[in-house]
């Protein structure tokens, strides 16, 4: 994806570059900061906890290094395989990564999920910094004392205080992240935002919408995926996209009456969808049931995670 307008240069001399990871519970906001971040969309936000199943990455260019920030799934005690499958890729991202940040909902403090993962993150042998994520929603005295506890647990390198929704704090994140960076040439050409390709962000905006219209009617292994991409004569996009649920009576709530849900969902992705292809987008939705996906290893690698044997 390319903006033409604001393409930054590769800066002369010595380049930085490095790989940033975010780990948190579910809806700690992750996906919001890694939005925040980048300044567009790459990763799908949702109220609805495990939005985030696999590695996304965002890139952002500061001071003369390219930061490549990865959107991890949210680490929580697993139970079903995907649930397994997710929890492996967290811990993978974070181990590639220069630095970690674990990003915590001030709202949720140090439960017992958030003390789990700083644990083992205490453990873990990472450069790590601690972000107290929703400060919009909490005051300052509680914030102070949720970060005093926390570095008293692990060796953080910085705490930092911001709220992705509202942006405040999140440039001196970046400034930060920046410095931090070690010398190597940038990775992914200068005006990319993510490497995910558009086929791959359609469907997450999809899902997005899916999970924005119907709460908590629809269950998270619900997924979307792009079957066809085709640029016609006149420059615009068709895109066929499928939403795999697990039961007939799920594919009928996705429906809708007269296939009112249906279109509503497919007119807001459209919308999206549009914009990041910077073109007119056809967009085509189906819905299909797929029995016990969530036991499918080919399902798991089009989703960029491993397949948990056992
Ligand atoms: N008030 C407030 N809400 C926020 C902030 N950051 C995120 N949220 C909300 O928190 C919810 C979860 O955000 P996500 O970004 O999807 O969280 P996540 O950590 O990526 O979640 P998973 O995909 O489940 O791992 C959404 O409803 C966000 O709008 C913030 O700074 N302030």
């Amino acid at each position: 994806m390319s903006e033409p307008d604001a393409a930054p240069e590769i800066p002369e001399g010595e380049t930085r570059c490095g790989f940033v990871a975010l780990v948190g519970a579910p809806n700690a906001g992750k996906s919001t900061l890694l939005n925040a971040l980048v300044g567009a969309k790459v990763s799908i936000v949702s109220h609805k906890v495990q939005t985030t199943r696999a590695l996304v990455r965002g890139l952002v260019i500061s001071g003369g290094a390219q930061i490549v920030f990865v959107d991890t799934p949210g680490i929580f005690a697993p139970k079903r395989r995907l649930d397994r499958a997710m929890v492996t890729t967290a811990w993978g991202g974070a181990g590639d990564a220069d630095l970690v940040g674990l990003l915590i909902d001030v709202r949720k403090g140090l439960d017992d999920d958030n003390l789990a993962i700083l644990d083992k993150l205490a453990n873990s042998g990472r450069r790590k910094v601690l972000i107290l994520n929703k400060i919009d929603q909490v005051r300052r005295d509680a914030l102070l004392a949720i970060a005093q506890e926390a570095a008293a647990r692990a060796a953080f390198e910085r705490v930092f205080m911001v709220s992705a929704l509202t942006g405040d704090g999140v440039k001196d994140l970046v400034a930060y992240f920046a410095d931090e960076m070690p010398a190597s040439p940038w990775l992914y050409p200068a005006d990319d935002i993510s490497d995910l390709p558009l086929r791959a962000l359609a469907a997450e905006i999809t899902r997005e919408k899916l999970f924005a219209r119907l709460h908590d009617e629809l269950p998270y292994a619900s997924t979307v995926e792009t079957e066809k991409w085709e640029t016609r004569a006149d420059g615009s996009v068709r895109v066929e996209q499928t939403i795999y649920v697990e039961r007939e009576s799920q594919k009928r709530i996705v429906i809708g009456k007269g296939g009112q849900t249906v279109k509503e969902i497919s007119m807001h992705a459209r919308k999206e969808i549009s914009e990041i292809a910077e073109t007119t987008v056809h967009l085509f939705l189906f819905v299909k049931v797929r029995e016990n996906w969530a036991d499918d290893p080919e399902r798991y690698r089009e989703m960029g995670l491993e397949f948990p044997r056992g």
